[in-house]
């Protein structure tokens, strides 16, 4: 058997993660939102792999589905490790995209280029729909924080993120080129590799 089940529910609230999932593995998955009414999982884990297993199963409790969470965000070594498990309230309110960048434009206004290093770190677990886990990985991705946006596409702080391989941004990539690189991809390929080797001994 090829792939251990067809049907997950992807458990993020964000839509941006969950069509990021869709076109990576959409093929091979049939792949469940949230139900709307699904109060959103509180995220007071101490590390992204804490807190991705917190929403796992949460999520899981309240779909009774097999989940996948994914629990994700910025670490700039030059502020501490900042906004790291923050990244999605940093500036305050949660989910406020544009405000948090503004807050990483002046928090690293004084910091020089070559000290402008940060990596992107994607936490994803599979729960199946009594919490047991299933896959856990993480995934991460280096690139540089620019001092300006560029670039429209993505979401978060794709607009900073420079990735030197393909020497633009995320936000300034198709989706397919960030699909293929970044720190959700790099976990989700570990993530599948876990599932199938699972279904294949049993
Ligand atoms: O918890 P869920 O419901 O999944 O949705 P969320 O957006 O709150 O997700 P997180 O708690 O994992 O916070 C992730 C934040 O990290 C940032 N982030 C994560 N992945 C990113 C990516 O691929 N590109 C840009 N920013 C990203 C962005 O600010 C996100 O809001
Ligand atoms: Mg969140």
């Amino acid at each position: 058997m090829e792939v251990f089940f067809l049907q997950i529910c992807v458990a993020t609230k964000n839509k941006h993660k969950f069509e990021e999932f869709q076109a990576m593995m959409g093929n091979s998955y049939d792949l469940l939102p949230l139900p709307v009414h699904v109060e959103e999982a509180p995220e007071t884990g101490h590390s992204f792999q804490e807190i991705a297993l917190q929403k796992a199963r949460f999520y899981a409790l309240h779909t009774q589905m097999a989940v996948l969470a994914d629990d994700s965000g910025l670490v700039v070594p030059a502020l501490g490790g900042k906004p790291g498990i923050y990244s999605a309230r940093f500036a305050g309110k949660h989910g406020d995209d544009a405000a948090n960048r503004q807050k990483l434009l002046m928090e690293m206004e004084a910091i020089p280029d070559e000290r402008r290093q940060a990596y992107f770190v994607a936490a994803l677990v599979v729960v199946d729909a009594n919490g047991n886990v299933m896959a856990a990985s993480e995934g991460k991705v280096q690139g540089m924080i620019l001092r300006k946006e560029q670039g429209n596409g993505g979401f978060g702080y794709d607009s900073l993120f420079y990735y030197p391989p393909l020497h633009h941004t995320f936000a300034e990539l198709p989706p397919e080129f960030k699909n293929q690189h970044s720190h959700r991809t790099v976990a989700l390929r570990e993530i599948l590799r876990q599932l199938k080797e699972s279904s294949a001994s049993l």
